[in-house]
């Protein structure tokens, strides 16, 4: 069984960050592990508390793994500050992790801000570069190319853009931009690549994009190409939202079991 590392924050509701990260490897047949950056005290509703894990535990957890197992796949989601983000890049080299896949987050849907703002720059210069492939969705790819995103075209562009900061393969999602079709582009450095599947009416979207990095992160880990990763990833997303289901009063999670309920 292959093994595959989330590195990430804790949502206490169980619909994103670790938790989700986890059911996805479980479900995709990988053997799944964690670093937590952040405690969140979280729920269908928002975000009620945010607390820090300190940059030498990050540390450790790390170092607990790489010096122990070997980690074919890894994702990395809340990183929340820029001394947990130069902890985790210095680590990542030092245990040469490749195929990196680095989903951007930044606020929740709810609107809290799980990046501290000043944190920006150091995921553009220290983590960016490490990325294999790199998740952001359209209002991250906004921020970090620091224009506006209204069409696939401006996708394209500011895919071109993000590449250039360093990483090998650019995912941009379209699960918010208003349109029947969920377009997420990728782009290799050459050329572009869409995944296309028609918008699911839904109000239980919470984790669905820690649910895509999470699905590609596990697809990489099994040995399939990016491109065979990104599409099995689109699938599986499509999949657990089609089938996602009300737990509390809000926004319900994404469904990562219904083939056996
Ligand atoms: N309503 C929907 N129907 C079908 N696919 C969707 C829908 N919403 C999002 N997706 C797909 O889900 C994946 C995650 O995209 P999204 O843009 O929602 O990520 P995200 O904003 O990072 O998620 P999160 O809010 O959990 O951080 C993409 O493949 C996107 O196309
Ligand atoms: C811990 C955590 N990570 C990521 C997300 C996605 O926005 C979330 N809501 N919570």
């Amino acid at each position: 069984m292959k093994h595959a590392l989330t590195i990430a924050g804790s949502d206490s509701s169980g619909g994103a960050g670790i938790q989700a990260d986890l059911k996805a490897f479980s479900a995709l047949g990988v053997y799944g592990m964690s670093v937590i950056t952040a405690v969140t005290a979280q729920n269908t509703q928002g975000v009620t508390g945010v607390q820090e894990i300190t940059p030498d535990m990050v540390a450790a957890q790390i170092d607990a793994i790489y010096t122990d197992i070997n980690v074919d796949g890894v994702k990395i989601g809340m990183v929340s500050s820029a001394e947990i983000i130069k902890v985790i890049a210095e680590r990542l080299h030092t245990y040469e992790a490749d195929k990196v896949v680095i989903d951007t987050v930044m606020v929740s849907k709810s609107g809290c801000h799980l990046l501290k703002k000043e944190a920006k720059d150091s995921l553009k210069k220290h983590l960016l570069p490490r990325a294999y492939v790199v998740t952001p969705n359209i209002y991250e790819a906004e921020v970090l190319v620091d224009s506006k995103i209204s069409n696939i075209e401006e996708m394209k562009l500011a895919a071109k853009e993000i590449h250039q900061l360093g990483a090998k393969f650019v995912i941009v999602k379209g699960g918010h931009l208003d349109d029947e079709t969920c377009a997420d582009v990728l782009f290799d450095g050459d050329e572009y690549h869409l995944f296309n599947s028609k918008r699911i009416n839904t109000q239980h979207t919470h984790g669905t994009g820690c649910t895509f990095s999470a699905a590609l992160a596990a697809f990489l880990a099994q040995g399939y190409d990016v491109y065979e990763s990104t599409s099995k990833a689109k699938e599986y997303i499509t999949e657990a939202i089609r089938h996602s289901f009300a737990v509390g009063k809000g926004v319900g999670p994404t469904h990562h079991f219904y083939k056996y309920y």
